[in-house]
């Protein structure tokens, strides 16, 4: 049976601003209290949604989170009507009514970690979203990101739907960013990659000393073991964490994999020989291409800034891949002359394709962050809510009830307007109605 890799792309919600939330990411602190246009950050998604499509692959889209989310702030003691709550914790504590405002599940990357059926023991799509216990603002999206996914992937007999790992530091989980999955073809059994950035039970290994590693090696286990994978088609990698400290937080930011192509920086990994060479062995046979670029063609500080490496590697032919990168690959020197002599290399990536995600960058996700990729096969996509899936109707669709809610310019002050709470969940309520999710959001089910 015919399978493929389709990407859901986050939604950006409507409330998409910047409040510099993320010790350790670069954008996003560098860019606090910036005005955000969460119009245009949408609609950039929804352009890269559409071109990915018409490239030939199959494209979804995941919805937003509920913001603001109020039961969260009256969780935490600010009482009365809610624009008494929001009012109350813009005087009082800021940062939490910011944090209860994010639209930081726009970046599905790390909505969950995703394991095809070929390679789990079941023979099921395997799901367990993200906990995300490492920033507040983040930890509170798991449970709707759950409802989520279970309302666009169905069908019980295909996907098999987890709990989050436990809240807790040694299960720090921040998905499919530190994943990536090796294989021949999607269909056929794979190798999965888990990059870690510390061990959440033994102090006395390597860690960062500057910034936070955000996946533990125990999250990474545990996943392993709830997907049904084989030790044989699985490796463990450390991240390096001098990178970390350098604002690598996520693996993602300095490694991207696909079909059979690793493409890294070769800062990225801890004991890299070692790890390479297992996944050669797990991978067989078969060709396997790694891309591994010198820090004399780019430098991590270039990395981070151009997003060099969050980039999306799809196939779009019989053994040629293109690489989807933001525009701030081509604006860097350094990286757009990499990239020019990237695609000229004996390997299947033939083509380089830039586009606009700079609402999104300026807070830290570029266009990897932005998609969850799920393998599926035929028969598994029948089992997907095709509401959900993305081609010119949808992305019409979805653009115009962009262009009707949204607003073009957010600032923090703006947050306590009780305004934007009413224009939110409305425009929420009807998106659960144009994607056929049913409620899926806290204030649909009061
Ligand atoms: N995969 C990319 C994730 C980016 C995300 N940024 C943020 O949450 C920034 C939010 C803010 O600062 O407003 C993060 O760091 O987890």
């Amino acid at each position: 049976m015919r399978s493929f890799e389709a990407n859901f792309d986050g939604l950006v919600g409507p409330t998409h601003n910047y409040a510099g939330l993320s010790f350790g990411n670069v954008a996003s602190q560098s860019n606090a209290s910036a005005i955000s246009n969460p119009q245009a950050a949408a609609l950039q998604g929804l352009e890269k949604m559409l071109a990915v499509s018409k490239l030939g692959l199959v494209q979804g889209v995941l919805a937003p989170q509920q913001r603001p989310d109020i039961a969260t702030l009256r969780t935490l003691g600010f009482s009365g009507s809610n624009g008494q709550v929001l009012e109350q914790a813009f005087k009082q504590a800021p940062h939490l009514l910011m944090s209860c405002y994010s639209a930081s599940s726009m970046w599905t990357a790390n909505a969950a970690t995703v394991s095809p059926s070929a390679d789990s023991r079941d023979g099921k799509v395997h799901f367990t979203p993200a906990n995300l216990v490492n920033k507040f603002h983040r930890a509170i999206e798991p449970e709707v990101t759950g409802n989520i996914l279970k309302a666009t992937f169905r069908d019980p007999e295909y996907f098999a739907h987890h709990q989050p790992l436990p809240s807790h530091e040694m299960f720090g989980d921040e998905g499919a960013a530190n994943h990536t999955r090796l294989c021949t073809e999607y269909g056929k059994q794979g190798v999965q990659l888990f990059v870690y950035g510390q061990h959440g039970s033994d102090a006395s290994k390597p860690k960062p000393s500057r910034y936070p590693a955000r996946q533990t090696l125990e999250a990474s286990q545990a996943i392993a073991r709830l997907h049904g994978l084989s030790d044989d088609h699985t490796v463990y990698i450390q991240q390096n964490p001098e990178v970390i400290d350098q604002g690598v937080f996520h693996n993602d930011v300095i490694s991207v994999g696909n079909q059979n192509v690793l493409f890294y920086h070769e800062q990225a990994f801890l004991d890299s020989d070692r790890k390479l060479a297992e996944i050669k062995q797990k991978f067989g046979e078969s060709p396997l291409h790694f891309i591994k670029v010198a820090t004399s063609d780019v430098s991590i500080e270039n990395a981070v800034r151009s997003y060099l490496f969050n980039t999306q590697i799809i196939e779009t032919g019989r053994n040629e891949m293109a690489i989807i990168a933001p525009t701030e690959c081509q604006e860097n020197e350094q990286v757009h002359r990499y990239l020019q002599s990237l695609v000229e290399g004996d390997h299947p990536i033939k083509q380089v394709r830039y586009f606009n995600v700079k609402q999104s960058m300026q807070n830290g996700g570029g266009p990897a962050c932005l998609r969850l990729r799920v393998a599926l096969t035929e028969a598994e996509l029948a089992g997907v809510n095709s509401a959900t899936l993305i081609g010119d109707d949808t992305h019409q669709a979805l653009s115009q009830w962009v262009k009707h809610h949204y607003r073009d310019r957010l600032t923090i002050n703006d947050l306590r307007d009780p305004a934007l709470l009413d224009e939110s969940l409305t425009a929420l309520d009807e998106l659960t109605k144009l994607l056929q999710l049913g409620s899926v959001y806290p204030f649909q089910q009061v």
